[in-house]
C-alpha cells in the first residue's frame, strides 16, 4: 500500500494519493532505507496538485530524509518556484542544512542555476552567505556550474564576492576552475580580487585550464597593476583629462586611406592637413605609405585625434601588429566598394581578424567602422546596398569580438564637403564620446612628457631619429621637472608605454630605450626596412637573399639614427636576429619554403619515430597576427648555439633545426591559419622527442600570447604515420579524439586516410613515474652487469649495442636511456613494472638494489629537498636560470609571473618562492634527484653536482 502511495506521489496522482489516505494511510510516513516521504517525491518531480493536496492534508514541509534534505531542498534543487513558495508559505525553513553537506536550499538553487527558486529564496529570508561543509557560499556554487543569472542574482542581494571557502578558493577561484568565462568576466567585473590566492596558493589563473579565461583573467590583472600604477602616480603628481583618442586607419593597398583622411579633416577645397610623407620617386604618380603614417588631425566637428594610416603592403603587416591595440581609440577599415564582393570579404576579415587578435582583454570590445571608398565610381543606391549586406555579414561574423558600427558609409574619397562625409565625421565624433567616457585622467609628469615630446624630435635631441638613451631621456624630462626622481619616471615611463604613448625598451645588456614616437619605428624604420624593391622610398637594397649586412642597415638609416641602436631595438622586437652583429636574418623578407620532401627528408633509420602538433586558428574570426611567425623563429634562432648547436635553417614560413638528440620542423600552412610542429628521432628515443616537443610548444605559446592575445587556436595531433611517410600535407587528428581513444582501445582511425594509428604513436608523454627508480639502479649498475640486465628485461643485442654506441662512455646515462626505453615497450603498469625490473636485478645477482627499489614505493633516491638546498640553488642561480629552471620542472610561465608579481623587488626571494612552488606541487615527489637532472638540464652542472653531493 505505501509503494502504491509513493509511486502516486511521484505520479502526481492526487486520486492514488487519496484513496491511501481514506484507506486510513498516514501521508507523513517515509519511505524504508531513503526515509523520503511523499511530499519530498512530489516537490522534486514538480508534481503541483499532488504538493497542494499533500500539505492541505498536513503534509510535513520540514520532513527529513536519510540525508536530513527537506521538500524544499528538492524543489529547489530542480527549480520548482510554485512548489517552492507553498512549502514557504506552509512553514518550510529556508535555511535548513542537510546532513551530508550542511547545504541550504539556496546552495541547491544556485549550485544549478535555478533563478526563479534564488530569487524567491532570498526574498523569504534566505541567507545569502550561509555556508556549507566545505564553507562555500551560494555564490561559490552558481560560479562554480556557470549560472551567471544566479550569480548576478546573490551578488546584487548581498553575496560576499570576495568570501573564501575551507580550501580558501573565492568564487572566482571556482569560476575559473569551471572554466567558466561569462561567469569569471561577471565576478571580475563586479570587484573579485583577481589576485586572490587559496591555500595552494593559487591564483584564479592557475586554476583555469581554458586559453580564453586565463586571457580574460591575464587581462584584468594587468588592467589592475595599471590602475594601480596610476593612482600611484596620479596621487602624487596629478592628472589632466586628455580629449583626443586614435583613429586607426586601415585596409588594403590604394583602398584610400590616406585620401580619407586628408578629405575628413579638410573644411574646403584646400588640405589644411599636411603630413610628412616618406620620400618617393618623382615618377611615383601616388603617394603610398610606407610602414604607419602618424598625425595629430582635427577632424571638424568631431575635435582631435591621434591618427595611425597604416600601409596596404603585405610586407608591412608584420609589423603593423605592434600598434594595432588601442583601447583609446576607434578602428577604421577602409575597403574599395567598387572590388567584387569576394576581394571585399577577403581584406575586410584579414583586417578585422587582426584587430581581434590583437585585443588582449576579452571583455573590450573594439569599435570599428567600415568605409567603403570610390563610391564615386558605382550607383548611389547599389554601392550603398552592398556595403550594407557586408556590413551585416562582418557584424554576423564578429558579433562576439567587435563593435562593428551599424552605419554603412560608402564615399567618394576625394571630396571632402559631401554629406556623407560629414556623416562620417559626426559619427566620429559620436564614437569618440562613447570612447572617452570611462577615460581615466593622465597623470600630470606623462602628459607634460607627451606635450614636450614633439618639441624634442623637432630639436633632434635624439640626433635625428626619436629615439633616446635612458640617460638623454632623464637629462631631457629634467627640463620638466628639474628634481624628478629617476624610478618615479620610470614608472611614469612604463604608464606611457602601457598605453602606448611612448615605447620603453628594456634591453637586457643596457640601460633601457625610450622610443619616443613608436609609430616613427613603424613608419620610418619598418618602412625602409621592409619596402619591396619597387616601393618609391629610400630602401634596404639586398646584396644576399637570406640576409641584410650591417653596411647595407648603415646606408639608410646612418643619418638620421646610430645603427648599433637601432639594431638593438629591432632585436628586443624580434624583428630580426644575428650571429655576429653584420649579417642580419630577418625572417620575413625571406623565400618561401620549398617543398617539403626536399629539405626535410626521410632518415635511413628504421627505429625514426615522429610526433607532432598543429595549433590551429579555432573560430573563422580567427587569425595569426603577421608578426607571429617570424616572431617565433627569431626567438628560435636565439637558441642557436644555446639548445641548438647547429644554425637553424630558415624560410619565410618554415624552419628546421635540431638539438643536438632530435630534429624539428615548424612549418606554417599555407592559408596561415594553422602552425604545425614536427619532431623526430631517428633513434627512437620517443622521450626525447617529447622534451623537443614541449619546449616548441611553449616557445609558441608564448609568442602567440605576445602577438596574437586575442587570437583563440585549437590543438590538433599529427598523423605520426604520414609525417613519417613524409607526405606533402599535414594530417591531423582531434586531440579529444585522441584523449578518447587512449581510455577506450588504444587505436583510432583517420577519416581521411582510411588507416588506424595507436594512440602510443601519436602521443609522447614525458619519463614514466618510475624516473627515479631507474636512475637509482643506473647509479649503481657496474659495466659488467648492465647487458646482462637488459638481456634480462628482454631486449635484443642490436638495441643494447646502439645504446652504447649513442651513449658511449657515459654507463649512467646508457643504463637509464635503456629501462626507459624499455618501460616504454613494455606493456605494463608502473608497479609492474618495478616488480619485473626488481626480478631482473636479482637475476643478475643484485638482489641489494633490487630490495631498496621494493621497499621504497616512490622509486629511489627518495629523499625531499630540504629548505635549505632549494635556499642553496637559489642563491647560486640568476633570475632567468632560476625561470628556466622552474620551467623544467614543470611550472608554467603563470605560476612563475605570479611568483614575481609576488615579489617584484625582490630578486632572491622570487628565485626562492619558484623552487617552493615546485616543491609544494610535487609534495612528496619533490626529489633531490628531480631537482638535479633538472639543473644538468639547463646546463648547470656544478650546482647539480653540488647539491647531489648533500646525499
Ligand atoms: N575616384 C576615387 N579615387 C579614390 C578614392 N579614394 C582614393 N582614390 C584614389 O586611389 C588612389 C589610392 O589612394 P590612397 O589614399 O593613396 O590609398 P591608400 O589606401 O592610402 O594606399 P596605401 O598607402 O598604399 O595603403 C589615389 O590615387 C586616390 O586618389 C575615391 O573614393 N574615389
Amino acid at each position: 500500500m505505501e509503494k502504491s502511495f509513493f509511486k502516486a506521489s511521484r505520479e502526481g496522482d492526487v486520486s492514488g494519493l487519496r484513496s491511501y489516505r481514506k484507506e486510513g494511510g498516514d501521508i507523513n510516513i517515509k519511505e524504508k532505507g531513503s526515509m523520503r516521504s511523499a511530499l519530498h517525491y512530489a516537490a522534486s518531480r514538480g508534481k503541483l496538485p499532488a504538493v497542494e493536496w499533500l500539505v492541505s492534508k498536513g503534509a510535513d514541509v520540514n520532513a527529513k530524509d536519510a540525508l536530513r534534505r527537506t521538500p524544499l531542498h528538492e524543489a529547489a534543487a530542480k527549480g520548482r518556484v510554485k512548489i517552492s513558495q507553498i512549502l514557504i508559505t506552509k512553514g518550510a525553513d529556508v535555511n535548513v542544512k542537510d546532513f551530508a553537506a550542511h547545504e541550504t536550499p539556496l546552495h541547491s538553487a544556485a549550485g544549478q542555476g535555478r533563478n526563479g527558486v534564488v530569487e524567491l529564496l532570498l526574498s523569504k529570508g534566505g541567507v545569502v552567505n550561509a555556508t556549507d561543509e566545505e564553507l562555500q557560499t551560494p555564490l561559490h556554487r552558481s560560479a562554480q556550474g556557470g549560472h551567471v543569472r544566479a550569480t548576478q542574482i546573490l551578488l546584487s542581494n548581498g553575496g560576499s564576492i570576495n568570501i573564501i571557502d575551507k580550501a580558501e578558493n573565492a568564487p572566482v577561484h571556482c569560476a575559473a576552475a569551471g572554466d567558466h568565462i561569462e561567469a569569471v568576466k561577471l565576478l571580475l567585473g563586479q570587484g573579485a580580487d583577481v589576485f586572490a590566492r587559496n591555500k595552494e596558493n593559487q591564483s584564479p589563473l592557475d586554476v583555469s585550464g581554458s586559453q580564453s579565461v586565463r586571457k580574460l583573467i591575464r587581462a584584468r590583472q594587468k588592467q589592475i597593476d595599471r590602475q594601480i600604477m596610476q593612482h600611484d602616480l596620479l596621487s602624487k603628481d596629478g592628472g589632466v583629462k586628455v580629449n583626443k583618442i586614435k583613429l586607426i586607419v586601415c585596409g588594403d593597398e590604394a583602398t584610400g586611406k590616406s585620401t580619407l583622411i586628408g578629405s575628413l579633416c579638410r573644411t574646403g577645397i584646400k588640405a589644411v592637413f599636411t603630413r610628412e610623407k616618406h620620400k618617393q620617386a618623382e615618377t611615383d604618380a601616388r603617394n603610398p605609405t610606407a610602414g604607419v603614417d602618424v598625425g595629430n588631425l582635427t577632424v571638424p566637428n568631431a575635435g582631435e585625434f591621434a591618427i595611425f594610416d597604416f600601409a596596404g603592403q603585405a610586407e608591412y603587416y608584420v609589423t603593423h601588429a605592434m600598434l594595432m591595440h588601442a583601447k583609446l581609440g576607434v578602428y577604421v577599415t577602409v575597403y574599395n566598394i567598387t572590388d567584387d564582393v569576394e576581394t571585399q570579404t577577403q581584406q575586410l576579415q584579414r583586417w578585422l581578424r587582426m584587430i581581434k587578435a590583437g585585443n588582449a582583454d576579452p571583455s573590450f570590445t573594439p569599435k570599428v567602422v567600415l568605409v567603403g571608398s570610390h563610391g564615386d565610381k558605382i550607383d548611389k543606391q547599389k554601392g550603398m546596398s552592398r556595403a550594407a549586406a557586408l556590413l551585416r555579414s562582418m557584424r554576423e561574423q564578429f558579433r562576439h569580438q567587435l563593435d562593428i558600427s551599424t552605419e554603412a558609409f560608402v564615399l567618394d574619397c576625394e571630396v571632402s564637403q559631401s554629406s556623407d562625409m560629414d556623416r562620417l565625421r559626426k559619427h566620429l565624433a559620436f564614437l569618440k564620446q562613447e570612447v572617452l567616457k570611462d577615460q581615466p585622467e593622465l597623470p600630470k609628469l606623462c602628459s607634460e612628457i607627451v606635450r614636450k615630446v614633439p618639441g624634442w624630435c623637432k630639436n633632434n635631441i635624439g640626433g635625428g631619429a626619436p629615439v633616446l638613451r635612458w640617460a638623454e631621456y632623464v637629462q631631457a624630462v629634467k627640463e620638466i621637472d628639474p628634481l624628478v626622481k629617476e624610478d618615479f619616471l620610470l614608472k611614469s615611463t612604463e604608464y606611457l608605454n602601457d598605453i602606448a604613448e611612448i615605447l620603453l625598451i628594456k634591453t637586457t645588456s643596457s640601460d633601457p630605450i625610450v622610443v619616443l614616437t613608436p609609430p616613427w619605428l613603424c613608419g620610418d624604420v619598418f618602412g625602409p626596412l621592409l619596402a619591396p624593391e619597387n616601393f618609391p622610398i629610400d630602401h634596404i637594397e639586398r646584396e644576399s637573399d637570406d640576409h641584410v649586412t650591417f653596411r647595407e642597415i648603415s646606408r639608410v638609416f646612418s643619418q638620421t639614427v646610430s645603427p648599433k641602436l637601432l639594431i638593438s631595438i629591432l632585436r628586443e622586437f624580434q624583428i630580426c636576429h644575428t650571429y655576429d652583429g653584420q649579417d642580419f636574418i630577418f625572417p620575413s623578407l625571406l623565400h618561401k619554403l620549398p617543398p617539403l620532401r626536399e629539405i626535410w627528408k626521410p632518415t635511413k633509420s628504421e627505429s625514426v619515430v615522429y610526433f607532432g602538433c598543429q595549433v590551429a586558428c579555432k573560430e573563422t574570426t580567427d587569425g595569426f597576427s603577421p608578426d607571429f611567425f617570424p616572431r617565433l623563429q627569431t626567438a628560435l634562432l636565439k637558441e642557436h648555439p644555446g639548445t641548438f648547436p647547429v644554425k637553424p635553417a630558415i624560410w619565410k614560413d618554415g624552419m628546421i633545426f635540431t638539438d643536438g638528440k632530435s630534429e624539428g620542423l615548424i612549418a606554417m600552412s599555407p592559408d596561415n591559419m594553422a602552425c604545425n610542429i614536427v619532431v623526430r628521432n631517428p633513434g627512437g628515443y620517443r622521450e626525447y622527442c617529447y622534451y623537443l616537443l614541449e619546449r616548441l610548444q611553449k616557445k609558441l605559446s608564448k609568442v602567440l600570447e605576445e602577438s596574437s592575445p586575442g587570437t583563440s587556436v585549437v590543438e590538433r595531433v599529427l598523423s605520426s604515420r604520414a609525417l613519417k611517410e613524409h607526405r606533402n600535407t599535414f594530417y591531423t587528428y582531434d586531440r579529444k579524439e585522441v584523449q578518447e581513444a587512449a581510455r577506450e582501445n588504444g587505436s583510432l582511425s583517420h577519416p581521411v586516410l582510411q588507416w588506424s594509428e595507436r594512440v602510443h604513436d601519436l602521443v609522447v608523454t614525458q619519463e614514466g613515474p618510475n624516473k627515479n627508480t631507474f636512475r637509482l639502479v643506473a647509479k649503481q649498475l657496474r659495466i659488467t652487469e648492465w647487458r646482462e640486465l637488459g638481456r634480462e628485461l628482454g631486449m635484443s643485442d642490436s638495441t643494447l649495442d646502439r645504446l652504447q654506441k649513442d651513449y658511449s662512455g657515459d654507463l649512467r646515462e646508457t643504463v637509464y636511456r635503456m629501462l626507459s626505453k624499455w618501460e616504454e615497450g613494455a606493456d605494463s603498469s608502473c608497479s609492474e613494472a618495478r616488480e619485473r625490473l626488481s626480478e631482473a636485478l636479482v637475476a643478475v645477482q643484485r638482489r641489494d638494489i633490487a630490495d631498496v627499489l621494493m621497499c621504497d614505493e616512490g622509486g629511489a633516491d627518495s629523499e625531499l629537498v630540504q629548505p635549505q638546498t632549494l635556499q642553496r640553488v637559489a642563491e647560486s642561480l640568476q633570475l632567468q636560470d632560476c625561470r628556466k629552471l622552474g620551467r623544467t620542472l614543470g611550472l608554467s610561465d603563470a605560476q612563475q609571473d605570479c611568483i614575481e608579481h609576488r615579489f617584484p623587488h625582490n630578486l632572491a626571494e622570487q628565485q626562492y618562492q619558484i623552487l617552493v612552488a615546485w616543491r609544494q606541487q610535487s609534495g612528496s615527489a619533490a626529489y633531490r634527484h628531480t631537482l638535479a637532472t633538472a639543473l644538468e638540464d639547463i646546463g648547470r652542472l656544478d650546482v647539480a653536482e653540488e647539491i647531489q653531493d648533500d646525499e
